[in-house]
């Protein structure tokens, strides 16, 4: 049933192409004087697909960041935003609850303990279909929509049942979690089902997209081979509006085809080179190393302040260094930038506790008047100061425990058009499938992990420049625009790619008018 909130609106704005996200790309904010400013919403999420939506002409359905904000559609930087509303309760049940305390810790391996509460669950079925609501109202006949993230995953099956003229694809940003872990999920049916009204589920890596269709034959028997779950027809006007996707198996069944499969999110690659070549963002790289007192060594983290992002493990590797002697507080400053997210959940407050009172007795203990081990800032910062960060880093890590990608991880590698630097990189994030001349680390192993950073500090110039050469190809190549467009192509072409059943191989489109007829005798 359609929800009350930000009613259709007029059907003169239709678009061909909806993008839907929990957040959009800004939050927009009006200041007492009446005036008007744009904030980038954190996380890389938003980072990968700006770019896609500026390309497209399009729209964006998503959340300002702000509880019972009723912004009108608006335009920004060449993209059509339409906001939802979501109340405080909403942010309170579906976001900081549902999302963030129940899917979040169990999709990320249950690092945190998942919460599971009803009326949390209550809370993410009404926002879902708001957001589908939505969604439905403003794409125009046969267009397509491309739903984001787990916040979101019942919008495909809600959206299908109102819109059956829609393609639908469905991409998960985090990673999908191996059935022992998922299926403890009191709604594992229902969110299987949501997900499945899509016609392409994108992963990040080859393995969630594994997970994901082990799950579905789990739960729901569902046939499957390779990346293609055929999915029974249940409603004729399913069956009617999409006929390039349905197939006859065994018995005279009618199924849908949807592809489950791997598809890496990237980055702008030549945007993060062509800030690094911009003179005044060297000039300011040169500023932060000199202001750290002009150390041997700058080793960088950047991270939303979350528990998977390993943080503590690397605090912990560094303070051993440091108290071993190993490493010299005057040769070696740690940047540590812990942007802060998600505050009103108390695992997030407890994170931030646990790692604020390390980083100050990493710096009691080791800290100088003239260096400091640490140099900690709770604070997100533009894509510029971003870059000027990466250029000053000797050293890059990212240590998550389990990472969906990590983007951060390819940012800098984007940036270091001077072949240098060295990524320490977390095999638990999705990066890692990619990068394999990063010096890979397993986070939990701070044994290993200090000896990595060890290696690190100490690698030789031309083997730096060989290991970030490599990365460097493998980034430019399959960047932001090449993961859109593999993933829309694949979503508008459904016979790419598919390993139909072999039943189907004769003639994997039937001619659905006749099939309806017969099913009807
Ligand atoms: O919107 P928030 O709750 O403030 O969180 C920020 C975003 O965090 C997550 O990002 C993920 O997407 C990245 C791009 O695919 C990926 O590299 C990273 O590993 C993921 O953690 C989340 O998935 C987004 O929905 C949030 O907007
Ligand atoms: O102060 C900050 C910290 C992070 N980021 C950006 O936030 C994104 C983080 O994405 P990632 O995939 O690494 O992790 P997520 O936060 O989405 O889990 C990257 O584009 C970072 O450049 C930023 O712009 N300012």
């Amino acid at each position: 049933m359609p929800s009350s909130k930000n009613p259709p609106t007029d059907s003169s704005a239709a678009f061909p192409f909806v993008v839907v996200s929990n957040r959009l790309p800004v939050d927009r904010q009006v200041h007492a004087d009446g005036t008007l400013s744009f904030r980038t919403s954190p996380g890389g999420l938003v980072t990968a697909l700006e770019p896609v939506m500026r390309e497209a002409d399009g729209a964006w359905i998503g959340w300002t960041g702000s509880a019972d904000d009723e912004t009108d559609p608006f335009e920004h930087d060449g993209i059509h935003l339409i906001p939802v509303t979501l109340t405080a309760d909403d942010v309170e049940l579906y976001y900081e609850g549902f999302s963030n305390d129940t899917l979040w810790p169990l999709y990320h391996d249950v690092i945190a303990p998942p919460a599971y509460h009803r009326e949390w669950w209550e809370s993410y079925v009404t926002v879902n279909q708001r957001f589908a609501d939505r969604a439905a109202a403003v794409t125009a006949e046969n267009g397509t929509v491309w739903v984001q993230d787990y916040q979101l995953q019942l919008v495909p099956k809600m959206l299908r049942e109102q819109r059956p003229d829609l393609t639908i694809g469905f991409f998960n940003h985090i990673p999908f979690p191996a059935y022992g872990i998922y299926s403890q999920l009191p709604w594992r049916t229902q969110i299987i089902e949501g997900l499945l009204g899509a016609d392409v589920i994108g992963f990040q890596r080859t393995a969630d997209a594994g997970n994901f269709t082990r799950a579905v034959r789990r739960l729901l028997g569902h046939q499957t081979k390779g990346t293609v779950i055929d999915v029974p027809v249940e409603a004729e006007a399913e069956v009617k509006s999409a006929k390039h996707r349905i197939s006859r198996v065994r018995d005279d069944k009618l199924v849908r085809t949807v592809v489950a499969k791997a598809f890496p999110i990237s980055i702008d690659a030549a945007r993060y080179e062509e800030l690094a070549r911009r003179p005044d963002i060297q000039e300011r790289a040169r500023e932060i190393r000199e202001g750290l007192g002009n150390p041997k060594v700058v080793m960088l983290g950047v991270d939303r302040l979350d528990y998977t992002k390993g943080i503590g493990h690397r605090l912990k590797a560094f303070g051993e260094l440091l108290a071993d002697g190993t490493v010299d507080v005057e040769d070696v400053t740690l940047v540590q930038v812990a942007s802060p997210s998600r505050e009103r959940v108390t695992a997030y407050q407890n994170l931030r506790d646990e790692i604020e009172l390390t980083v100050g007795r990493i710096n009691g203990d080791f800290g100088t008047i003239s260096h400091t081990a640490i140099s900690y800032l709770h604070h997100g910062y533009p894509r510029e100061e971003m870059v000027a960060l990466y250029l000053a880093a000797d050293v890059m890590l990212v240590t998550a425990l389990r990472d969906g990608m990590n983007l951060v991880a390819k940012e800098y590698v984007a940036s270091r058009f001077d072949n240098d630097g060295v990524l320490v990189l977390s095999e638990f994030a999705g990066a890692s499938d990619e990068l394999r001349t990063a010096l890979r680390v397993n986070p939990h192993d701070i044994e290993g992990l200090k000896e990595s950073i060890l290696q690190a500090v100490a690698m030789p110039k031309s083997e730096r420049s060989r290991r970030m050469r490599a990365m460097r190809k493998r980034v430019q190549e399959n960047d932001v625009a090449r993961w859109s467009s593999s993933f829309l192509a694949t979503l508008t072409t459904p016979s790419d790619g598919l390993a139909l059943p072999k039943a189907n191989k004769a003639a994997p489109v039937i001619d659905t008018d006749a099939a309806l007829d017969e099913a009807a005798e």
